[in-house]
């Protein structure tokens, strides 16, 4: 990376101490090709994996060096050597993992993909199980490690763009919804949007006023409320942010594809936009950012780097955990704060529902 500065602060800060044992609950896409990846890339120490099926756990295993396979996640839980859970599994089934894990005293911190879970009750169900265990809990929600927006705080940070006006990202991609999503009406906001929403927040905090709008994704075939999703997000100092998940982006054989994420700011002294990698999994294409401001007028900056989301934005929603556990404080991305999210996410869904505006209070007034 070529602008020092940030070069310092789009990496993550890893632990002192790297050889906590990991135990790794799942083995699906996720698991086994970026959480584990990141970890040997990090030197982690991921020491044991369970899975719902056994083989699947024990060809994980065998593919990232993994030295102990369980039959069933009860039996990896209750391994007194294990320091620290990370949960790769449906959403809908993080509850009954947490609730087994906070009873093990050998078991210091959580991480738990996002969403944390399907609804918000079942989400801060497991911060107060963790709260109360005095267990840390992280969630994965790694666009925040995503290099250029990684980025983007920093120079939000230090006030080089001045007071943000417009924030958009442009998303035309075509998620995989896994299986475990076609029993659930809500699929794109809270399985795919909920890292811009998170994004949103990390970069400005909360807003004031939610409003969002979705159609049916002609492509997803199971019952689903939000397939191509619009949401914008007002602030108390008149920002406006809003996304397009433009899922549907690519009408099939016979058409060429035009695929990608895009987003900007622009603030009243400078302007900043780049594009998400993500899309091209497995080909690495590291996100971008490119920036103008009055500070340095007259001039692009076009900082690069090679790191990428999949997998390597791993790395720093794993590392913020260990050091929450190392220094005994609040994980960057903590559970508790990401119920602010998982309320947002709450506010579209009201907002489609009932076709107006909500107030961020309405949402999340149980959880502040
Ligand atoms: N942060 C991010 O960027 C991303 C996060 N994710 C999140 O990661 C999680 C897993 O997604 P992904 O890996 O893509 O999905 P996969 O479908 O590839 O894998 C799912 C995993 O969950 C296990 N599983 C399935 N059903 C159950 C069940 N009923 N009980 C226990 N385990 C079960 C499967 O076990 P087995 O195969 O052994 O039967 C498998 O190991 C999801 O929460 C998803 O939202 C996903 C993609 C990106
Ligand atoms: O979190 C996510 C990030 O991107 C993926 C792209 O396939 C999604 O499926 C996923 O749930």
């Amino acid at each position: 990376m070529n602008s020092t500065d940030l070069d310092v602060s789009i990496r993550p800060q890893l632990p002192n101490r790297k050889d906590f044992r990991i135990g790794c609950i799942g083995s699906g896409f996720i698991m086994r090709d970026c959480h584990l990846v990141a970890y040997r890339d990090a030197g982690f120490n991921p020491a044991a994996i369970a899975s719902r099926t056994f083989e699947n756990a024990k060809a994980a295993a065998e593919q990232r060096g993994i030295a102990k396979v369980y039959a069933a996640w009860e039996e990896l839980i209750n391994d007194p050597e294990i320091e620290i859970l990370d949960i790769a599994i449906p959403p809908d089934k993080q509850l009954e993992v947490v609730k087994k894990a906070v009873k093990q005293k050998h078991i210091q911190g959580i991480l738990c993909q996002k969403p944390l879970a399907m609804n918000s009750r079942e989400a801060s169900e497991i911060v107060r199980l963790c709260e109360e265990a005095g267990i840390k809990l992280g969630v994965n929600s790694n666009m925040r490690y995503d290099q250029s927006i990684r980025a983007l705080k920093a120079l939000l940070d230090r006030g080089d763009l001045g007071l943000p006006v417009l924030a958009t990202i442009e998303m035309r991609a075509i998620p995989h919804w896994q299986d475990f999503l076609h029993q659930y009406e809500n699929v794109e906001i809270l399985n795919m949007g909920i890292h811009h929403i998170d994004t949103f927040r990390y970069l400005f905090g909360n807003p004031l006023k939610i409003t969002a709008v979705a159609r049916r994704d002609p492509r997803t075939t199971f019952r689903h409320i939000d397939g191509i999703s619009q949401y914008s997000f007002q602030y108390a100092n008149e920002l406006l942010a809003t996304s397009l998940d433009d899922v549907w982006a690519w009408p099939g054989e016979g058409t060429e594809k035009d695929i990608y994420i895009k987003w900007r700011v622009v603030g009243l002294d400078g302007l900043a936009q780049g594009t998400i990698g993500w899309p091209s999994y497995p080909e690495r294409q590291p996100s971008t950012i490119e920036y103008t401001t009055k500070t340095s007028p007259n001039k692009w900056h076009r900082p690069t780097w090679d790191e990428v989301w999949f997998p390597d934005a791993f790395q720093g929603t794993m590392a913020q955990l260990l050091r929450a556990v190392e220094t005994d404080s609040e994980p960057e991305i903590s559970g508790r704060d990401n119920l602010l999210t998982m309320a947002v996410v709450d506010g579209c869904y009201k907002s489609i529902a009932e076709g107006r505006t909500i107030l961020f209070e309405e949402v999340a007034s149980s959880f502040n």
